[in-house]
């Protein structure tokens, strides 16, 4: 009798990061404990989770900065540890702490990082202006301001043109207008096809761009799905507010379906999870002008899985992967 063996289901064409029970520890506080995920080829992937809590970490694992203690990493097909330099072509780091030539011009430096990848200086010229750096062309890097520097270095981690790329809270540094400037310069390179893993601690943003995020918490994975998958499970209330003193709070309270009414900031919040009808009572009550609805965000799961103590949640949303 013959037996056939039949090979493993190739999935790098359709899985770009495999982690797989992935451990890192330091001395005895486990930075990684145990963490799983996949994610897709041209997938917006965020990692959020609060300070500690083993992103880094496990960005670093997964962009072949750092071994793991235990656990199997694939990054496009292949081991990123040890350094595995075939990948670096393919992949575009940022980090927090993204080194420069000082002692260059933003363009001289992006041309510089552009010919170690042996692109030319077009494609530096081309990212400077993606990032909105094309007036500070000229500009010594050390005489940039910090949100310069940022989307510097956010170049640094696009020009050689990467299939794959980290972005480390990218935004951190950036005024309101650029940072929604990087937003259209993202979500270009996702339309392109690109994969982006996104740490953030900006939640309106991890719900404005990812297609996915897992929420890490004491290194373990509490959740892990798409930001409306999240909020729609989670069923945290939807608010409504009114403008102060309209209705007294005891008789919002009173009304069917208000699970709360508090004042806050000159307006009544009544949370509900029957926000039609609160709606038509309010209605009837004192008419909807000036009325509003705050629906439940990503930013009301987050809070409730990192509690105040920042303790895993006992029972994951979702640990899909
Ligand atoms: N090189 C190191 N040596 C010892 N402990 C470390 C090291 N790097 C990280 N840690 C610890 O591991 C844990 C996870 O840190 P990590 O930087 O991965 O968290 P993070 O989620 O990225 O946090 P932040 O949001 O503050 O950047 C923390 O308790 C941190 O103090």
């Amino acid at each position: 009798m013959t037996t056939h063996s039949t090979p493993p289901p190739d999935t790098t064409a359709i899985t770009a990061i495999t982690v797989e029970n992935v451990r890192k520890r330091y001395g005895d506080r486990d930075a990684v404990d145990g963490v799983s995920l996949a994610v897709r080829r041209g997938e917006f992937f965020g990692l959020l989770g609060p300070n500690g809590a083993g992103k880094t970490t496990l960005v670093e694992i997964m962009e072949g900065l750092r071994q793991a203690d235990s656990g199997t990493v694939r990054v496009l097909g292949q081991s990123p540890w040890p350094r595995n330099t075939a990948l670096l072509p393919r992949m575009g780091v940022q980090t927090q702490s993204s080194a420069f030539f000082v002692r260059q011009t933003a363009r001289e430096h992006l041309a510089t990082v552009a010919g170690l990848y042996r692109h030319d200086r077009a494609a530096a010229d081309r990212t400077l202006a993606s990032v909105g750096l094309t007036e500070q062309r000229d500009v010594y890097v050390e005489n940039l301001s910090g949100g310069q520097r940022q989307r510097l270095a956010i170049a640094s981690a696009l020009v050689h043109d990467p299939e794959l790329i980290f972005l480390d809270e990218p935004t951190a540094a950036l005024d309101p207008q650029a940072r929604r400037d990087l937003w259209e310069v993202l979500r270009a390179l996702k339309s392109e096809g690109r994969t982006i893993v996104y740490t953030t601690h900006h939640l309106d943003e991890a719900e404005a761009l990812c297609d996915r995020v897992a929420i890490l918490v004491g290194g373990r994975i509490a959740a892990l799905d798409s930001p409306h998958q999240l909020v729609t499970a989670a069923g945290a209330p939807s608010r409504l507010l009114l403008p102060a003193g309209r209705i007294p709070v005891e008789d919002a309270d009173a009304i069917p379906g208000v699970d709360r009414a508090t004042v806050q900031g000159g307006s009544l919040v009544l949370e509900t999870a029957a926000p039609g009808k609160v709606l038509r009572a309010v209605d009837a009550l004192t008419g909807l002008d000036g009325v509003m609805t705050r629906t439940a965000t990503l930013e009301d799961v987050y809070l409730e899985l990192t509690g105040a103590a920042g303790e895993p949640a006992a029972h994951p949303h979702s640990t899909e992967s």
